[in-house]
């Protein structure tokens, strides 16, 4: 057995609490072997938490990692604008060879802010299952299906291929890769499509995941169609269960809520992307008091414009305050809890936790900063004053990805240049076939 002692930091505890303690980790495993104090383990190398904090590695619970290449390309515009008039014509130029190198991209800033897992949307999703691969990550990944602007048999053929790649790419990765069903949204994919597929998911045992809720725009068309609010719609059409997660949620009413709670489906939060596409708040605090798990994700780094999810926290307890009009809400406790526990539960993983038996994904903060000076409280200095460039290791199932600020995995320098050089490219393709 190999094992890897991350030694002489403070460690948050899963009950929110701060202990000095060392962690020991079982690399074959993946797993904490055991979380005890100070110079009470061994292991056969160390990673040195001095002046650090242990935590759970983040976990960003909506993305599209291959956006990257259209971070700052579009913005200041809101969501049907920018889709329609941005970045689907750029997106229906990206390759397969574009997106392993965006995902990478991303994925290099995911550990190098601490992020250890991922729920990801998009397309050429093998090549995205690639870089996970190399990068060391865990993710659940899916083929996101659009029927809008297609003829019967392409867009049955997009759902297919939802189901496909669900089925084919499940358990990669040595398991780190797991997979959801994903029609886009619940106006992007028409009801006739919806009732065919989602019934075929279901018994195909696939999880689903789908934005919803995310703009007015999205919820007054399917009230006027079917006279019911969009999750009510959803839950008719057999969408809301336990193996169903929402990205956004933004604009929910107290019906919808309920159902959330009652169903066991869980809300992806994506506050940054909400206030920069001028989306709406999402009612958070309402969520958690009904009962609704709730995390959060980045969403793509073209409606953020980053992947550091130490912003997303910070942006989650900001804005859950703006929604209630209540300082005490979305406190910082539920900000950590939510973008650790809250994000794994929503992917599956038994990750979000620092604690013997759970996955070893871990970050270590390094607190020695004058933003993090003086230590009142570390999990106040967590949801409002630690950013991602403050990691200094990070680790997931067991393998250390990041090493005193360096990536292990891939090559920093070497995939920002592959890159720029990608991204410069697919606008040139884009912009000459206007
Ligand atoms: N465009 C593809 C499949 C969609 S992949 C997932 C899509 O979600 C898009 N996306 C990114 N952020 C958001 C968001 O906030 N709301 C809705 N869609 C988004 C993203 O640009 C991407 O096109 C097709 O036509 O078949
Ligand atoms: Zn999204």
């Amino acid at each position: 057995m190999s094992e890897l002692l991350v030694a002489g930091g403070q460690v948050l505890r899963p009950d929110l609490t701060v202990e000095r303690a060392d962690v020991l980790v079982d690399r074959d495993s993946g797993e904490v072997v055991a979380v005890d104090d100070p110079g009470a383990l061994d292991g056969d190398e160390t990673l040195d938490a001095s002046d650090g904090l242990v935590v759970p590695g983040l976990v960003n619970a909506h993305t599209h990692v291959a956006m990257t290449l259209l971070r700052g390309y579009a913005d200041d515009k809101e969501l049907d604008a920018w889709l329609q008039e941005d970045i689907w014509p750029v997106e229906a130029e990206l390759t397969g060879d574009d997106i392993e190198v965006g995902a990478e991209l991303g994925l290099v800033e995911m550990i190098k802010s601490g992020t250890t897992a991922l729920s990801d949307m998009y397309f050429h999703v093998d090549r995205i299952a690639d870089a996970v691969e190399r990068a060391g990550v865990r993710a659940v990944l899916g083929h996101t299906a659009v029927t809008v602007g297609k003829d019967d048999e392409a867009a049955r053929a997009d759902l297919q291929q939802s189901l496909d790649v669900a089925k084919e790419l499940d358990g990669a990765a040595d398991g780190r890769i797991t997979t959801t069903f994903q029609p886009h949204s619940l106006t992007t994919v028409g009801e006739e499509y919806l009732r065919q597929f989602v019934p075929k998911a279901r018994d195909a045992d696939l999880s689903i995941h789908f934005h919803a809720n995310e703009t007015e725009n999205e919820v007054d068309p399917i009230v006027d169609e079917h006279g019911v609010r969009p999750l009510e719609y959803a839950d008719d059409l057999g969408l809301l269960t336990e193996d169903t997660y929402v990205a956004h949620g933004v604009h929910v009413d107290e019906t919808e809520i309920e159902l959330l709670a009652e169903r066991g489906t869980g809300v992806a939060h994506c506050p940054a992307s909400n206030m920069k596409l001028a989306s709406g708040m999402a009612p958070v605090q309402r969520m958690r008091d009904a009962g609704v798990t709730v995390g959060i994700g980045t969403d793509g780094a073209a409606s953020n414009n980053d992947l550091d999810a130490f912003d997303e926290v910070r942006d989650a307890a900001m804005i859950g305050k703006l929604a209630a009009a209540d300082a005490s809400a979305v406190p910082a406790e539920a900000v950590v809890e939510m973008v650790t526990r809250g994000s794994a539960d929503l992917l599956g993983f038994d990750s979000g936790r620092v604690e013997a038996g759970a996955n070893a994904d871990l970050a270590v903060i390094d607190l020695d900063a004058p933003h993090l000076t003086p230590a009142h409280d570390l999990v106040s200095h967590l949801a409002y004053a630690v950013r991602g460039s403050d990691v200094r290791h990070t680790v997931c199932d067991g393998e250390v990805l990041m090493r005193d600020r360096e990536v292990l995995t891939l090559d920093e320098a070497a995939v920002r240049e592959r890159a720029e050089a990608h991204a410069q490219d697919l606008i040139d393709r884009a912009e000459s076939g206007e």
